[in-house]
């Protein structure tokens, strides 16, 4: 039999330095998140970062955190629910990191019964910190643990055009009646080094703004090329005009140079030329979570205020909107009969 496990980030337990730190050290200490040699990795990560981090996200944590838990996991739990009400076969939730375990997920699912998994990262667009470290960490268990197991990954699908028309409608709806001037596409950031690495051509990536508009096989693993199509595809889908939308990265972490622009100096510039409403979309997002209801609602919108801003409008994340949860069973319902074709 057939099954689903969907995978998303993860968040820690509780909003307390004690279940921060514990979720931060897993997700940290990912070599492809901080990817670095393991001694220098654990003296970063344990000898500094986790020394003070926790704390401080903590309290970021404290400000956006739900009675039911942490909105990602929650919000998650509502896709995967909604989800399962539309297809009959088995459809599991996991986090990459934190207790609901990838491990766990597919037990889950082979206690059921299934012999198949369509393993499904939550992220439109591919990264080695998201999408790559789910894929490789459910190989490494299914050598391990399922043997027996046969996994399909679902690759990036930033570019689907079923995809772009879903997050397109959701964008026009959430800001129909808003008289905005400039929308802002904030994507997560990565470390410029990430899209080296992902560089399967090893030669096209510059990062210098232009090799992304080139057609390259490199793009099937590049992550800025991802981000920038997907603005540039809705943009297209919704007649926006040059210059009243633009791309940037946001949540860097550490001395390194990530993907510019920056969304936090974005916003501020934006404010400072005397953009009076603006409202931004975080697309690299499946489930709205820390990254987007404290750092944009919060942080962005204070920004923005005191650069003289004043409407600042949040287009919620996909979550469990109907046509989004229609689109993923439209999604899997024609994997789950291609694969019984095949067999
Ligand atoms: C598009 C998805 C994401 C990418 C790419 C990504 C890369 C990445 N993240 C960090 C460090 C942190 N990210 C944190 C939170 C966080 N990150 C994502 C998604 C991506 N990260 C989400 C959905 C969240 C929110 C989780 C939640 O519980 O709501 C955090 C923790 C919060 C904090 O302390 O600021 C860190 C740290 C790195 C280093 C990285 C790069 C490769
Ligand atoms: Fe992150
Ligand atoms: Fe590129």
């Amino acid at each position: 039999m057939k099954g689903i496990l969907l995978v998303n980030l993860g968040s820690p337990d509780s909003p307390t330095p004690k279940d921060v730190k514990k979720y931060l050290g897993e997700f940290l200490m990912d070599e492809r998140v901080i990817d670095i040699p393991f001694i220098a990795r654990a003296a970063l990560v344990k000898g500094i970062i986790l020394k003070t981090r926790p704390k401080q996200s903590a309290a970021a944590y404290k400000k956006i955190w739900w009675e039911e838990g942490s909105p990602l996991i929650v919000l998650s739990e509502r896709l995967q629910k909604k989800l399962q009400n539309q297809i009959s076969l088995p459809v599991s939730l996991a986090m990459r990191y934190g207790s609901m375990t990838i491990k766990k997920g597919l037990q889950e699912l082979v206690d059921k019964g299934v012999d198949e998994v369509l393993l499904f990262p939550l992220y439109p667009q591919f990264a080695m910190a998201t999408t790559e470290t789910i894929t490789v960490l459910a190989e490494e268990l299914r050598q391990q643990f399922f043997p027996n197991l046969k996994i399909e990954s679902v690759p990036a699908f930033y570019n689907k055009p079923d995809y772009i028309e879903v997050l397109s409608d959701s964008i026009k709806r959430h800001l129909e009646t808003k008289n905005y001037e400039h929308l802002l596409f904030s994507y997560h950031g990565v470390p410029e080094r990430h899209i080296r690495k992902s560089d399967i051509t090893k030669s096209h990536c510059k990062i210098d703004g232009s090799c992304c508009a080139t057609p390259s096989k490199a793009h099937e693993f590049c992550y800025r090329h991802q981000c920038l199509e997907v603005t540039r595809l809705v943009a297209e889908k919704l007649q926006f005009q040059e210059g009243t939308y633009s791309t940037s990265f946001q949540s860097r972490l550490g001395f390194d140079p990530w993907l510019q622009p920056y969304t936090d100096r974005t916003i501020e510039r934006l404010g400072k030329k005397g953009v009076k409403n603006m409202a931004i979309v975080t697309p690299a997002f499946v489930s709205d979570c820390l990254e987007t209801l404290e750092e944009i609602a919060m942080e962005g919108q204070e920004i923005f205020h005191e650069m003289g801003g004043k409407d600042f409008t949040t287009v919620p994340c996909l979550n469990d909107d109907n046509a989004w949860v229609s689109l993923l069973s439209k999604w899997i319902n024609a994997w789950a009969m291609i694969e019984t074709i095949q067999s």
